[in-house]
């Protein structure tokens, strides 16, 4: 049995970044550039306006009062200098024109005919935004390896950038086995389950940035499984879920071997999920998840997840750690570290985390009323207020409520 960082160790040496493709600017969020991206001009172009206004040489004032000769707009550029004492109007982001070096808003002024008085004294080189400010011709603004967000959307936009080249998304094949399972859209007959474990997964993937393909539903005998798992070898990553235990009918692992592939490990020493086996098969990562419902999304969220974020580029793939105060008494009775569902939320002194009743790993309301894993060690007790890690898997409970 290997530990959970051993297990993590593992897999993602064998996962490396998938090639790359080019897609328009705006499709590459969330994914990663493999290249540097500089700057080909400087942002903003000139020195230009801050505040619709006025723009005058703030050396030749006399006075508070101005002769305004001249408008300017957005996108229009004036060659000719203002004549020292004398202002032009102009607006918000036009270029300042020469002989001038500080703008007055609108606000800030009285008019009276051609000429402005300023109400407030006007400071030097105000309300200018400089010429390359935001960014300089040259500099790498967005470098190799970035995820990008909106923010660098909009940036390589604004550097005349349309198309560039990012870490395809990774295709995760998704299989269940059983011949208990039916496909939802079907009430259960006398015992049969509806297949929810696929549909979990694959709602994984899509959360990881992946793109799930569904393999269905393999029946309990080799020859099927064989079949199946042929099916999901052109995908990036395979993941099967369930037949991976002791039982008569677990058939995973004898499947793989089958055709070839070599289990690199079986069985994790965590609670849910143990009877985790991974292996290489013709290439292909194959993720042999239990089918426990509970078993399977936390060892996606250990395993898998990461795994499709390493295989999109991704450095940092592990989901956040945060220490949080029990509100209520916790412990472990068994041999292996149990992840067990808390709820976590924020305290006066920092996060604070309940449990979420029963912990039976076929229970799925155990993960739906919660949002992260709390690490118990073997034989730990834990009283009210004792500190313990927590995995954030969603962080939503941070996020301001309407009202
Ligand atoms: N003698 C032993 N029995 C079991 C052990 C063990 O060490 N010794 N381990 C237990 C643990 S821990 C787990 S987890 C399960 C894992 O077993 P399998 O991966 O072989 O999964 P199945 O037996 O196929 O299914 C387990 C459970 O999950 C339900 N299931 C399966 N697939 C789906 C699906 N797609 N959607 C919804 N539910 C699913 C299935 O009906 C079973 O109830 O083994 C323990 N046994
Ligand atoms: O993986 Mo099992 O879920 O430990 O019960």
């Amino acid at each position: 049995m290997v530990s959970i960082e051993e297990a993590q160790k593992t897999i993602f040496e064998q996962i490396s970044p998938l090639e790359t493709e080019r897609v328009s600017a705006f499709q590459g969020l969330n994914r990663v550039t493999p290249e540097d991206h500089i700057a080909p001009w400087d942002i903003p172009p000139a020195d230009n306006s801050a505040m619709d206004g006025y723009a005058f040489s703030h050396a030749s004032l006399k006075g508070e009062r101005l002769r305004v000769t001249g408008f300017l707009p957005a996108g229009e550029e004036r060659d000719a200098p203002v004549p020292p004492g004398e202002a032009v109007k102009i607006m918000t982001g036009a270029p300042v024109p020469p002989g001038c070096d500080t703008v007055v808003p609108i606000e800030d002024v009285e008019q009276l005919d051609q000429w402005i008085r300023l109400t407030s004294p006007a400071k030097a080189g105000a309300h200018i935004r400089k010429r390359g400010e935001d960014i300089r011709l040259g500099d790498i603004v967005i470098p190799a390896g970035s995820t990008l967000r909106p923010q660098e959307i909009g940036m390589l936009s604004a550097m005349g950038v349309t198309t560039l080249a990012v870490h395809r998304r990774a295709r995760v094949a998704v299989l269940a086995t059983g011949d208990e399972l039916l496909e939802p859209g079907s009430t259960p007959a006398p015992g049969k389950i509806i297949n929810s474990n696929s549909y979990s997964l694959a709602a994984q993937v899509l959360d990881a940035g992946g793109d799930p393909v569904l393999l269905g539903i393999a029946p309990d005998s080799l020859e099927a499984t064989c079949d199946k798992i042929r099916g999901g070898l052109n995908a990036d990553l395979l993941v099967i879920t369930g037949g991976v235990s002791v039982g008569d009918r677990d058939f995973v692992k004898m499947a793989i071997e089958h055709l070839g592939g070599a289990i690199t490990f079986w069985k994790v020493n965590m609670k849910p999920g143990k009877p985790l086996a991974f292996a290489m098969l013709n290439g292909t990562p194959v993720f042999a998840l239990p089918g426990n419902p509970v078993a399977a999304m936390v060892s996606f969220e250990l395993f898998v997840r990461p795994a499709i974020l390493k295989a999109m580029g991704r450095h940092r793939i592990l989901r956040p750690k945060v220490r949080a105060a029990l509100l209520e008494p916790a412990a472990n009775k068994g041999k292996r570290p149990h992840l067990v569902r808390g709820l976590v939320s924020k305290g006066d002194n920092g996060y604070v985390v309940s449990l979420t009743g029963n912990q039976s790993s076929g229970r799925l309301s155990s993960l739906i009323q919660g949002n992260g894993l709390v690490y118990l060690a073997p034989e730990a007790v834990h009283g009210v207020g004792d500190v313990v890690d927590v995995l954030l898997l969603d962080r939503e409970f941070e996020m301001g409520e309407v009202g």
